[in-house]
């Protein structure tokens, strides 16, 4: 149970305690509202750092989508993305869901798992909000499918078998607090540090028909302690990349 706050008057909140298993608690250190339709997670004692929320429609998402590089970005080279190749990924660690939306735009099917119950409300109001979009809705509803739980079990229980594994914990900032962007605070505040993470690679290599691609920042050690065979770097952060078999 994850103590919230929540309006009382409004059933659509109460619908999402009882789905989520989230306690309504005026104490809570984290408030849950609908702003113009949208779930938004707020932090109640500083307000300035603003509210975080999952839209796939509009705003910086959807700008990357449109303008953002297409294949040649170093996400899509590092799941194996090319002419004739379109893998199927799961999504270990969802979070927000920004990097499966840009596989998902790109033409990938992205099965995402999320185990905060709090993250998983929000992603699950951002697809509902997608799906019914006359421009992105139709391939949404596809292409991107939200599973609850936790991948240290759910990864070993999948029946289909992707291409491709895709992780990206929370890994503990090493910038100044002041440098990490607003609406990170937020949710590195909520989440956590995933202490656990290096347990992923193992069930991620078992499951993956094809690679393993995990996202670090560029001073963070390799994921459980195991070399990648190759690496993507970008301005901020690295793709490690294990590969089983070639994309074909
Ligand atoms: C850094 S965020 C991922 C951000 C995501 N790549 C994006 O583009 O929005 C990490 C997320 O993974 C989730 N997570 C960590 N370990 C997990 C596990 N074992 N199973 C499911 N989710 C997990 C955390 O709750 C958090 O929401």
């Amino acid at each position: 149970m994850f103590p919230i706050q929540i309006a009382p008057n409004d059933p659509r909140l109460t619908q999402i305690c009882a789905r989520w298993d989230l306690t309504p608690n005026d104490n809570a250190e984290f408030s849950l509202l609908f702003e113009e339709d949208i779930l938004t997670l707020k932090k109640r004692d500083e307000p300035k750092l603003g509210g975080i929320m999952v839209d796939f429609v509009s705003g910086a998402v959807a700008h990357r989508r449109k303008f953002g590089g297409g294949r040649g970005q170093a996400i899509a080279k590092a799941v194996g993305l090319k002419a004739g190749a379109t893998p199927t990924v799961v999504d270990g660690t969802a979070g927000l869901g920004r990097d499966a939306f840009v596989l998902a735009s790109l033409g990938c099917r992205v099965l995402l798992i999320e185990r905060h119950p709090v993250v998983a409300a929000l992603l699950e109001d951002g697809l509902r909000r997608a799906y019914l979009d006359g421009e992105i809705g139709p391939w949404m509803q596809q292409r991107m499918q939200l599973v609850h739980g936790s991948s240290l079990e759910a990864l070993d229980n999948l029946e289909d078998k992707p291409d491709v594994v895709y992780l990206d914990p929370m890994y503990p900032h090493r910038e100044k607090s002041a440098l990490v962007k607003k609406e990170m605070r937020v949710f590195q505040s909520l989440v956590g540090a995933d202490t656990d993470a290096d347990g992923l690679l193992a069930p991620a290599l078992r499951l993956a028909q094809k690679r393993v691609v995990v996202k670090r920042p560029d001073y963070a050690e390799d994921l459980d302690g195991v070399r990648p065979s190759t690496r993507i770097e970008t301005k901020k952060n690295r793709f490690d990349v294990y590969v089983k078999a070639a994309m074909g």
